[in-house]
């Protein structure tokens, strides 16, 4: 066996991330991840190399998008001889596709590679019902002009109606929102402290954007230079005025449009190497990837469905000997408010870190102002793939500014998972 070496993060970068039906309605994923590529590509002066691996993932896809890592990586200037992967794990994708960058790193398989993601809601495969897709399928399969024909006999108008694909979970049929609002009641997440964060979340982001934190973090695309969700003049009171928008009939529904992520396009990417493939090319190590880990939760039979980032980063932590505290800073995706709030209380709980996570006592609290330091979902949009390499990306150039210290990233995902990891400069 060769032994485990150190995964450095050089850096990423982004496209603004924009609502669904707004700037990029006509680029679709592979668009949008050539732009971003192309930007890293740019940055890193990779103009012609060959890396060992281009892992992108997408969550909603076209079949003609192929296989995205790779035809994403034909177009983006790096040389053809770049092997290229596309994964899916929900909204915890591109945390994903870094992580599997790093593990072939870290084993020798490869010396650097790129991780990200895209999603589009604008540009979504809607298609024809099973029965006039087998009828298409015959038709074409068909030799001749009357056995094409004959492909259709019995044809009713109704067949026409298309599917959507929707953002909901198959095993229960409710949207993830709703899912969301079940999880808020059950952990008392009252609705202010929900908008409070929100907001909170668009003020970071608008900041951060001021002092030019995202500079070299986001490349403009399509006439577009800053993610457009971004509302720097909300307020509480606009907040407070909006009504539920998943339990819009029991009274006690918390989760509005403005304390939930919007339907987002965008991509993001990172590159990962060795610290002597970094030294070598004249670039920073900003910062390593230190471990991850990934976990599920029983959400068909009881369980909140987006609290497997709790597991996740308890079972990490044990294996890594360290306890919540002992990170500079958080950086926990905000698919709902509700959802980190949740989190936050789960673990300060004394019962569910006993009950559920098979600790002694509670992991404890986190003071709030270190979650999320320059903004997160709720401001920025939640293209679900591209909402890890997002979140690496601007938590690296931080422990760069900082000179130093330990990110904890933490993200939940459809399908009752977390994907979580550790940087540390
Ligand atoms: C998938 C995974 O693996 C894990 C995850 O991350 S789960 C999360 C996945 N993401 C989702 O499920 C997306 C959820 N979001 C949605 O479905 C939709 O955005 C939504 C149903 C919540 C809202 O949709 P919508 O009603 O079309 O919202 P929209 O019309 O933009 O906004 C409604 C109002 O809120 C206002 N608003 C929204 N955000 C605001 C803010 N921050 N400040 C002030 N006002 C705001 C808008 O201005 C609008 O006001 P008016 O009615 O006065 O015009």
């Amino acid at each position: 066996m060769r032994p485990v070496r150190p995964v450095a993060v050089l850096g990423g970068v982004r496209i603004p991330f924009c609502r669904q039906n707004t700037a990029y309605t006509d680029v679709g994923n592979l668009g949008m991840s050539v732009r971003t590529l192309g930007a890293l590509v740019e940055k890193f002066g990779l103009h012609g190399q060959q890396l060992g691996e281009v892992a992108m993932g997408a969550v909603i896809k076209h079949s003609s998008d192929w296989n995205l890592g790779r035809e994403a990586a034909l177009s983006s200037g790096l040389s053809p001889l770049t092997p290229g992967i596309t994964l899916q794990r929900a909204c915890g994708t591109s945390l994903d596709t870094i992580v599997h960058i790093a593990n072939k790193i870290a084993v020798g398989q490869i010396e650097a590679g790129i991780g990200g993601g895209s999603d589009t809601t604008s540009d979504v495969p809607i298609v024809y019902g099973q029965k006039l897709r087998r009828r298409l399928l015959a038709a074409a399969a068909a030799k001749t002009p009357k056995d094409k024909l004959a492909a259709f006999k019995g044809f009713k108008l109704a067949e026409l109606k298309p599917d959507f694909p929707g953002v909901a979970e198959p095993r229960t049929g409710k949207s993830m929102g709703e899912h969301c609002e079940d999880m808020a009641k059950e952990w008392n997440i009252a609705r202010d402290s929900q908008d409070e964060w929100a907001l909170s979340s668009h003020k970071k982001l608008a900041a951060a954007y001021e002092r030019g934190f995202f500079d070299d973090l986001v490349v403009s695309f399509r006439g577009v230079s800053r993610d457009n969700n971004l509302r720097a003049d909300s307020t509480l009171e606009k907040l407070a005025s909006l009504k539920p928008a998943f339990d819009k009939t029991s009274g006690r529904g918390t989760l509005t449009a403005g304390n939930s992520t919007p339907l987002t396009d965008g991509a993001s990417a990172c590159l990962l190497a060795t610290d002597e493939w970094a030294a070598a090319h004249g670039h920073e190590v900003l910062c390593h990837l230190r471990d991850a880990q990934v976990a599920a939760v029983d959400f068909v039979h009881g369980e909140g469905l987006l609290m497997a980032p709790t597991v996740a980063v308890a079972e990490m932590l044990a294996r890594n000997n360290l306890t919540l505290q002992d990170f500079d800073f958080y950086e926990i995706h905000e698919a709902f408010a509700a959802q980190v709030l949740c989190t936050l209380r789960a673990w300060e709980s004394e019962e569910y870190c006993r009950t559920r996570l098979g600790l002694p006592a509670a992991m404890g609290r986190i003071d709030p102002a270190k979650i999320n330091p320059n903004g997160s979902s709720l401001a920025a949009g939640h293209p679900f793939a591209a909402t890890g390499a997002r979140i690496v990306a601007a938590a690296a150039k931080e422990l760069k500014l900082r000179g130093g210290g330990r990110c904890l990233v933490s993200i939940c995902t459809a399908g009752g998972m977390g994907v979580v990891a550790i940087l540390e400069r």
